[in-house]
This record gives structure tokens, C-alpha cells and sequence, in this order.
């Protein structure tokens, strides 16, 4: 899905929310022990269940390779259940030497490889140019670059002053990878735990999509990334999980699941006007 497309879509829907699909099989409701696929019965109820109210769907890769060869086939399913209007972000968080990267690239974007066709791949920037590169050379896939992330370790490496002094690493991210994609191709990961600093990252990446996770479960504020976050074409995805996910643990997760993200994307309605 290109740039304008997403826009689209977030306009149409007065939503800019993904759903995380980090779907632990641990923690799955018990009527579901039983099914041959619980990881896609369970996303394929999340799923129908919250897609009138999201834009976008990000199964976190970790939760399926967990899982081994069935996890894959979980994770490949639910990418061909997601609707078509939605963008799917592969959250594999890669990044290796160019020839890597590569091979991680075909994985996630080449269908006639392992069958996967994601539109976008979050990864990490700290080995630098070579290896986003490869991410890049498909045309119309998105690469989501890790700049300020939502943990309490953010502060260690992304927080420290480089350049002379002059900035944080994470601004210095920001910069120079708009030097090798533009805003139609590379997004940005900035943590919601982070919104003071949404301001500035606008300032430093005036058209680039954040991805924004951290609103739910890690406590980040929803009002406070959109005041600062939000642009003429929508400019921001906010992730929310488990508190979608997990809304309720028993028969009903599904219709808790819808209400929540229902809640979420209402409260965006109201920033988007
Ligand atoms: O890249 C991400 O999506 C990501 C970056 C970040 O800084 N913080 C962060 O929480 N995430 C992911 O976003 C999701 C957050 O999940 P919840 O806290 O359950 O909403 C998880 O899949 C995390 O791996």
C-alpha cells in the first residue's frame, strides 16, 4: 500500500490505528485449546473483529517463530486474512550486512519465497546504511526505522549526545536515513512513552509516517502523540496490542477486543477534525 492509499485509509476510517497481533498462545482463551490453528482462530476473530476501526495490522514476528514451522503457518494465514484496504507491517525488527539483509527482505516482501508479502518491515538502523538498503530495493515496501524506542533502555544508546555534542543519536537516525528513502518509503518508530519528543521529531521528519507503539499496556498517552504527531495526511500509526488483545480473557475477547479499538479509534476521530 503506497503512501497516498494509506492517507486514504485514514481518512476514510477517522482511524490511524494498528493492531498489534502479538498473539501468545499462552495466553489464548481456553475454548480455543482445542482448534487445530488457536494463533489464527484467534487473529482471524481479532481481526474481523476490529477492522472496521484500524488502518493497519502488525503481527510481531517473535510471537510465531516462537511457535516454529506452525507458527509460520499461523503468521502466513493471518497475513492473507487481513483485508486488503489495511497495511501490514511485518515487526521482525532486522537488520544485518547488505547480503542479509537481503535474504530478510525476500522473506518478508518476495510472495514467491516464503510465501509472505508484507508491505512494510520494521528494522533496526545500527549497523547503518548497507544494511536498510536492501529493504529498500523493493519498490512500493516500506521500511520502519527503529529511532526512538519505547523502553526504558532507549535512554542508553538512542538518548546519547553524538555529533560533536550537538544532538541525540536518534535525531542523527532521523536525519541521515531520509537521505536514502523518501517520506513515500520510510517511516519512523518513535516509542508513545516518548511524546515530549514528538514535536521535535516533526520538526526533523515533517512527512514521514511515525509508528507509534506504547499506547495500552506501556501507558503512553494517545492525546499527547497526536497533538504533536498528526499531519495534513495523517503521518501517524499507533499501535496498541495486548490491551486489544487481552481486553478480555474469556468467550467474549473478541467483541472486547472490537470495543476497545472502537474506543481508540473514536477518540482519534476527534484529533483528525
Ligand atoms: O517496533 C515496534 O513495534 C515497537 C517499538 C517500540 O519502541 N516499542 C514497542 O513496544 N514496539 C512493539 O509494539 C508492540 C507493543 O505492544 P503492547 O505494549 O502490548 O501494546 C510490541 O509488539 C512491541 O514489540
Amino acid at each position: 500500500m503506497n503512501y497516498q492509499a494509506l492517507s486514504a485509509q485514514i481518512r476514510q476510517k477517522k482511524s490511524y490505528l494498528c493492531v498489534g497481533l502479538d498473539t501468545d498462545i499462552q495466553k489464548l482463551p481456553p475454548h480455543l485449546a482445542n482448534v487445530p490453528d488457536p494463533v489464527f482462530e484467534f487473529n482471524k476473530a481479532i481481526i474481523d473483529a476490529t477492522a472496521p476501526y484500524a488502518v493497519a495490522y502488525k503481527p510481531n514476528i517473535a510471537f510465531y517463530e516462537a511457535q516454529g514451522p506452525r507458527g509460520w503457518e499461523s503468521l502466513q494465514k493471518t497475513l492473507d486474512y487481513i483485508p486488503k484496504d489495511c497495511f501490514t507491517i511485518a515487526d521482525a525488527k532486522r537488520g544485518d550486512i547488505g547480503n542479509t539483509s537481503g535474504l530478510y527482505a525476500r522473506a518478508f516482501f518476495d510472495p514467491s519465497a516464503a510465501g509472505l508479502n508484507f508491505d512494510s518491515i520494521t528494522v533496526a538502523p545500527y549497523m547503518g546504511h548497507d544494511s536498510v538498503m536492501p529493504f529498500l530495493a523493493y519498490p512500493g515496501k516500506w521500511v520502519i526505522l527503529l529511532a526512538l524506542t519505547s523502553n526504558p533502555g532507549s535512554a542508553d544508546f538512542q538518548r546519547q549526545l553524538v555529533d560533536n555534542e550537538t544532538q541525540e543519536l536518534f535525531e542523527t537516525v532521523i536525519q541521515k536515513a531520509q537521505t536514502w528513502a523518501t517520506h513515500e518509503q520510510l517511516m519512523f518508530v518513535v516509542g508513545a512513552t516518548q511524546a515530549d519528543q514528538i514535536a521535535r521529531i516533526r520538526e526533523l521528519a515533517p512527512d514521514n509516517f511515525l509508528l507509534v507503539p506504547g499506547v495500552g499496556a506501556q501507558g503512553g498517552s494517545l492525546a499527547d502523540v497526536s497533538k504533536n504527531g498528526l499531519t495534513k495526511d495523517g503521518g501517524l500509526l499507533v499501535n496498541a496490542s495486548r490491551s486489544i488483545l487481552y481486553a478480555s480473557s474469556g468467550i467474549d475477547f473478541a467483541e472486547a477486543a472490537a470495543a476497545e479499538a472502537k474506543a481508540i479509534q473514536q477518540e482519534m476521530a476527534t484529533y483528525l477534525n
